[in-house]
């Protein structure tokens, strides 16, 4: 199948300064693809160039198969701008319907259905509105006219938790119907429960890109196995992937590296009668990638070696 996003040695300048550089990035179909990195990463240059909106300094890309340079892409893509520019005193179901109608017709239903979902108030002036009604009506021209492809930029800002919940539901939906989405964020907790993969973007660099199941699988998470009487140590010891065992009477605390299948059937030949797992700790993960990436930029500083350019 033909990727969604395909980009080859991408580079963006802004004059000496770095957007982007040699970035090759896949999205394919039906994938939700959370799009990583503190500000000034990189995140937005990267979807400006993929809606042709600013042009590359070098490198290529294709968005749905096509040249992002054709008009054609651009009625196939839903976008959430970071920013959004919402003025006027138009009301924000007018400015919707306009919307709808320069995209070919969207029911009037449709846009109120989401506007229910997200507890939008459409009724208000472009001008006058909140931020987090402002971000609302720019998620509904997003995603009301069933775009093959969704690009959002910090989707969640300002939105309430409830909402946001609300929202996340609807990416789960567009996933479901086959389509696609590119979510950027700054903090992996907004797009971990939503996201296939995950690509991190560090000072105009793409510094890994990380399959969320495999990531969660391999992730280290603490067990604690209480019985109904102590258990020996033995029973315990040297299974694959269990790490710190404390074996306290009738209470077994470890750590577990990947799979927990060994532990849980050793454990099984006991009785059990209570049982913690914590959520394996995604962001531990991902800040590691983050300090290995600084403790490199510092050994670069000491030693005066310089990136390539
Ligand atoms: N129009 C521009 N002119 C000059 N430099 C720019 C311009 N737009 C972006 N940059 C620079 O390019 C780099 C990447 O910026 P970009 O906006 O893509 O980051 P980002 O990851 O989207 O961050 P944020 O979350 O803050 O939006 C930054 O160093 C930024 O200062």
């Amino acid at each position: 199948m033909t990727a969604v996003v395909e980009t080859e040695g991408l580079t963006k300048f802004y004059g000496k300064r770095r957007g982007l550089e040699d970035l090759d990035l896949e999205i394919r179909p039906g994938e939700v693809f959370g799009y990583l990195g503190p500000n000034g990463a990189g995140k937005t240059t990267t979807i400006r160039l993929l809606l042709d909106v600013i042009r590359p300094t070098r490198g290529r890309m294709s968005v749905l198969g096509m040249d992002p340079r054709d008009p054609a892409v651009r009625g196939r893509i839903g976008y959430l701008p970071g920013e959004l520019a919402l003025e006027g005193r138009e009301k924000a179901i007018d400015y919707l319907d306009f919307l709808g109608r320069a995209r070919g017709g969207v029911p009037r239903d449709r846009i109120t259905a989401l506007a229910e979902r997200l507890d939008a108030d459409l009724s208000v002036h472009m001008g006058k509105l909140s931020k987090g009604n402002k971000q609302k009506v720019g998620l509904i021209q997003a995603f009301m006219h069933e775009p093959e492809f969704l690009i959002l930029d910090e989707p969640t800002g300002g939105l309430d938790p409830l909402v946001q919940q609300e929202f996340l539901a609807m990416v789960r939906e567009v996933r479901a119907g086959g389509r696609t989405v590119l979510m950027s964020s700054h903090v992996l907790a907004e797009v971990e429960h939503v996201s296939d993969r995950v690509g991190i973007v560090r000072s105009g660099r793409l510094v890994a890109v990380e399959d969320v199941a495999a990531l969660r699988e391999k992730a280290v998470r603490r067990v604690e196995l209480h019985f109904d009487a102590p258990v020996p140590r033995e029973a315990f010891e040297d299974l694959p992937g269990v790490r710190d065992l404390r074996v306290e009477g009738a209470a077994v605390r470890c750590t577990i590296d990947g799979r927990p299948d060994a532990l849980v059937k050793a454990a099984a030949r006991f009785t059990v009668v209570h049982l913690v797992s914590a959520e394996p700790d995604l962001e531990e993960i991902f800040l590691t990638y983050y300090s290995e990436n600084e403790e490199q930029e510092g050994r670069h500083a000491r030693t005066g070696v310089q990136e390539p350019a």
